[in-house]
């Protein structure tokens, strides 16, 4: 099996060669695209797909999928766990600006982990996928059905933008997890340096409060793009030799979805950890609103 580095370095050399140069409406930039690739990540024995021909800021990813579990849905709570990213969505992205369900500055609104942890149902009550899942993984019965989604059509205006990575998919076999993760679009240069690490985490964190092994991440990539102005700058990332994957360690005090919910903190050294990660210096690239 490949390395995740080396299937994102595939798929950046691919669009670079390949890509076809489209105009996007929402943010106004060329887009160098492709469509479709599936990557592949096996987690069992704790290997973690940074990259390594730039710096990864791989703790603000955690934090973001951190607070997309917590149902977060205003910029500052993400930045108090240490994640930067929500706010150029939630205070500077046009449409949003304009819409009348944003509630004040720095909200994103009823989008990601506010669907996670509460989809209203017709009665007006509260659907929480996150708990569902954990009880039905922690009940141990064969089950097709663990599937959690963060794209609700019926409330998509009132979001600063439609999730990415939307649906994350659960499978149980012979007591090791899997994970089967969807995303309709991807920044490559920078979110999908985010969401490959992400879609780990999110395995580990979920098995070990289920008690199960990690097993295999099958990552479903649909549009790939590089922004235009992102294009001369990975043209130097892929030139650049990659080093050895590093390796996840998530402290064993962690237990519950309660945990999880209430005092981890992933910029905390004693329960998050990173071995090994040797990287090329950071690549500052432009970020498109
Ligand atoms: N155009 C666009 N691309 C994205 O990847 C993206 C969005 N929009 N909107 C929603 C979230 C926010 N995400 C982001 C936002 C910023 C960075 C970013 O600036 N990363 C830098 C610096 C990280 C740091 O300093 O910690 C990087 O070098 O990775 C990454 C992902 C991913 N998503
Ligand atoms: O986790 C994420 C979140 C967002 N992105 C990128 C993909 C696109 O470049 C933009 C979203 O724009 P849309 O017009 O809504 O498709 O954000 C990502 O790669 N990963």
């Amino acid at each position: 099996m490949k390395t995740a580095e080396q299937q994102y370095l595939a798929l950046c050399r691919r669009i670079l060669e390949e890509g076809v140069l489209i105009k996007n409406q929402r943010t106004n930039k060329g887009c160098l695209t492709v469509i479709n690739a599936d990557f592949e990540y096996d987690a069992s024995g704790g290997g973690f797909p940074l990259v390594t021909t730039r710096k990864a800021f791989w703790r603000n990813a955690v934090a973001e999928m951190i607070g997309y579990l917590r149902g977060y849905d205003n910029a500052n709570q993400f930045a108090s766990i240490g994640c930067n990213t929500w706010f150029a969505n939630a205070n500077e992205t046009p449409a949003w600006l304009d819409n009348p369900h944003r509630k004040g500055k720095d909200d994103i609104g009823r989008a990601y982990g506010v669907q996670l942890r509460n989809w209203r149902n017709p009665e007006g009550g509260k659907v929480d996928q996150l708990h569902k899942v954990v009880d039905a993984l922690k009940a141990g019965y064969d089950n097709r059905r663990l599937i959690m989604t963060f794209h609700n059509p019926g409330e998509l205006d009132r979001a600063a933008l439609d999730a990415c990575m939307h649906t994350h998919h659960f499978s149980v076999l012979e007591g090791t997890l899997y994970l089967t993760s969807y995303q309709r679009s991807i920044d490559v240069p920078l979110g999908l340096v985010f969401n490959m690490p992400q879609t780990v985490f999110l395995l580990r964190i979920i098995a070990q409060i289920s008690g199960l092994k990690p097993g295999k991440v099958f990552h479903k990539l649909v549009n790939c793009h590089i922004y235009d102005n992102q294009i001369e700058l990975m043209r130097e990332q892929v030139e650049r030799v990659p080093l050895e994957q590093p390796t996840l360690h998530i402290s064993d005090r962690i237990k519950t979805l309660n945990d999880l919910e209430t005092w981890v903190d992933p910029q905390d050294p004693e329960q998050f950890w990173v071995e090994g990660y040797e990287h090329h210096p950071a690549i500052k690239y432009p970020f498109a609103c």
